[in-house]
C-alpha cells in the first residue's frame, strides 16, 4: 500500500488513477509522495519515508529541489500540461492591455441605472479606445511550452513575433513557428517591441530579469506581461516606469502589495493554469510519473534527477539506488549484488549534474543484507526496493 498526501486540491479525474491499493492521507509524514500545486514546500520538513513529489504544473520554485534529490527524493513537474491555458490568458492579456476593456466595463455598470446610458455611451465610448495588436511587435523570451504557444498564437493574429531563448531544446524548436523571428540577444527585444512577455523559469539566473537598466531600453509605451513569475520584474523598477508612462501597461498575473497599488496595472490573482482543462491535464500527467516511478521505478519528466525507463519489471525484482554522481558507484553496486550471487538481467545508469539513478532487475529475489549493503555505500542517497 502507498500513501499519498495532497498539499493543494488535485483534479480528481487524475487522483483516481492511483492504483487501488493506494491511499490518500492526511498526514504529509506519513506520505510516500506528494501532490502539489504552488504551495511554498520550502519551510516543510521533508518526510524521511518520502519517495517523490509531483508538482501539477510546470514551476517549481516552491519546492526544495536540492534538498529533495540530497534526500533521494525525485520531484516530477508536468511540462506542456497547462500551457495552453496560459497562452489563451497571455493573449487576454494582449486585448486587455490594448483596449481599455475593464475600463469600459467599468462604465456600463457604473451607468447602468441611467435611462440615458444608450445616448452617453456614443459620447463616453472615446475615453476606452485603444489600439489593435495587429502589425506590432511582440517579444517573447523563453520559448518553452508557453512561450512558443504565444509566439505561435500571435503571428496568427498578425504580430510580428520576435522569440529569444537561449537554451531552447530541440523538441521546442520543432514547436516554433517559422514566422517567429528567432533573436539572440534579448536587448532587441528590449528596443525594439511593443509588447514584451516573459516565460521563462524563476532561477536565480532569471530574478530580476525586467529591472531599470532593461526598462531604460524599451520604446515609450511598451507593454510588459507577466504569466512566469513575480520576481522575474523588479517591482520597484517596474513602478519607477509605470509612474513615468514609459510603460503603458503592466500586465501579471501575481498580485503583491506592490503590483496591487500600480497605475496603469491589470492584475490577476495567478490564474494563468486556473481552468479545468489545465487542472484535468497537470493531474492526470502527475500520478501518472509518480505512478510509474513507485510501481515501476520509472523517471519521467523529473525536476531533479535523470530520466530512466526500463518498463515494468520482467524478473524476479528490480532496485533503485538514488546515489550522487561520483565515481565506481556502478562497480560497488553490482559488486554487492553479485555477493549475494544475484544475476542482473538489465540495468541501467544515468546522471544528471550531481545526482544520478541506478536501476537493477535480477533474476533472484533480493535480500534484506543486501539492500542494507548498498545503503552503506558512500554517496548512496536512497535505496529502494521496486519489486
Ligand atoms: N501563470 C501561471 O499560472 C503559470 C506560470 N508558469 C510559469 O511559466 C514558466 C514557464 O513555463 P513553461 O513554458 O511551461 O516552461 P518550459 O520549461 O517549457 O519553458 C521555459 C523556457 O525558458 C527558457 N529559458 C530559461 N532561461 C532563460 C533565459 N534566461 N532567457 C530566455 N529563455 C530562458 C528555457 O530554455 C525554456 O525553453 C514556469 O516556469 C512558471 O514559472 C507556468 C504555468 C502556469
Ligand atoms: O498550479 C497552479 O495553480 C499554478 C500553475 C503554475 O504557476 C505553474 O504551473 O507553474
Amino acid at each position: 500500500m502507498k500513501k499519498i498526501h495532497c498539499l493543494n486540491p488535485i483534479a480528481e479525474c487524475g487522483t483516481k488513477l492511483f492504483p487501488e491499493d493506494y491511499v490518500f492521507t492526511d498526514q504529509a509524514a506519513e506520505a510516500d509522495a506528494l501532490l502539489v500545486r504552488s504551495a511554498s514546500m520550502h519551510e516543510m520538513e521533508l518526510p524521511e519515508n518520502l519517495l517523490a513529489v509531483g508538482r501539477a504544473g510546470a514551476g517549481v520554485n516552491n519546492i526544495p529541489l536540492d534538498e529533495c534529490a540530497q534526500q533521494g527524493i525525485v520531484v516530477f513537474n508536468t511540462p506542456g500540461a497547462n500551457a495552453n491555458g496560459v497562452k489563451e490568458l497571455v493573449l487576454a492579456g494582449l486585448f486587455l492591455a490594448s483596449r481599455d476593456i475593464a475600463g469600459g466595463l467599468a462604465w456600463c455598470k457604473e451607468n447602468a441605472a441611467d435611462p440615458q446610458i444608450a445616448k452617453t455611451t456614443e459620447k463616453s465610448k472615446k475615453a476606452f479606445a485603444g489600439c489593435e495588436i495587429k502589425g506590432k511587435k511582440l517579444g517573447v523570451i523563453g520559448l518553452g511550452a508557453i512561450g512558443a504557444e504565444v509566439a505561435n498564437a500571435a503571428t496568427h493574429l498578425g504580430m510580428e513575433v520576435y522569440g529569444y531563448d537561449p537554451y531552447l531544446s530541440v523538441n521546442a524548436a520543432w514547436r516554433l513557428s517559422r514566422n517567429v523571428k528567432h533573436i539572440t540577444n534579448a536587448d532587441t527585444i528590449f528596443r525594439e517591441c511593443d509588447y514584451i512577455t516573459v516565460h521563462v523559469p524563476l532561477l536565480e539566473s532569471t530574478k530580476g530579469m525586467i529591472d531599470k537598466e532593461k526598462l531604460d531600453m524599451m520604446k515609450d509605451g511598451v507593454v510588459i506581461l507577466n504569466f512566469a513569475r513575480d520576481i522575474l520584474v523588479n517591482d520597484d523598477d517596474m513602478a519607477e516606469a509605470v509612474a513615468a508612462g514609459r510603460v503603458a501597461r503592466y500586465v501579471s498575473d501575481f498580485p503583491n502589495p506592490k503590483v496591487a497599488n500600480m497605475d496603469r496595472v491589470i492584475l490577476m490573482p495567478h490564474l494563468g493554469a486556473s481552468t479545468k482543462e489545465s487542472e484535468d491535464n497537470c493531474a492526470v500527467m502527475a500520478v501518472q510519473e509518480l505512478t510509474d516511478y513507485l510501481e515501476n521505478g520509472n523517471i519521467r519528466n523529473s525536476v531533479n534527477y535523470p530520466s530512466c525507463d526500463m518498463g515494468v519489471c520482467q524478473t524476479e525484482s528490480r532496485v533503485a539506488v538514488l546515489h550522487k554522481n561520483i565515481p565506481n558507484m556502478i562497480g560497488q553496486i553490482t559488486a554487492i549484488l553479485a555477493a549475494q550471487g544475484a544475476n542482473i538481467t538489465d540495468m541501467t545508469n544515468k546522471s544528471r549534474d550531481r545526482f544520478a539513478y541506478t536501476l537493477v532487475d535480477l533474476e533472484h529475489s533480493l535480500e534484506e543484507a543486501t539492500i542494507e549493503r548498498l545503503k552503506t555505500i558512500e554517496g548512496v542517497l536512497r535505496v529502494r526496493r521496486v519489486k
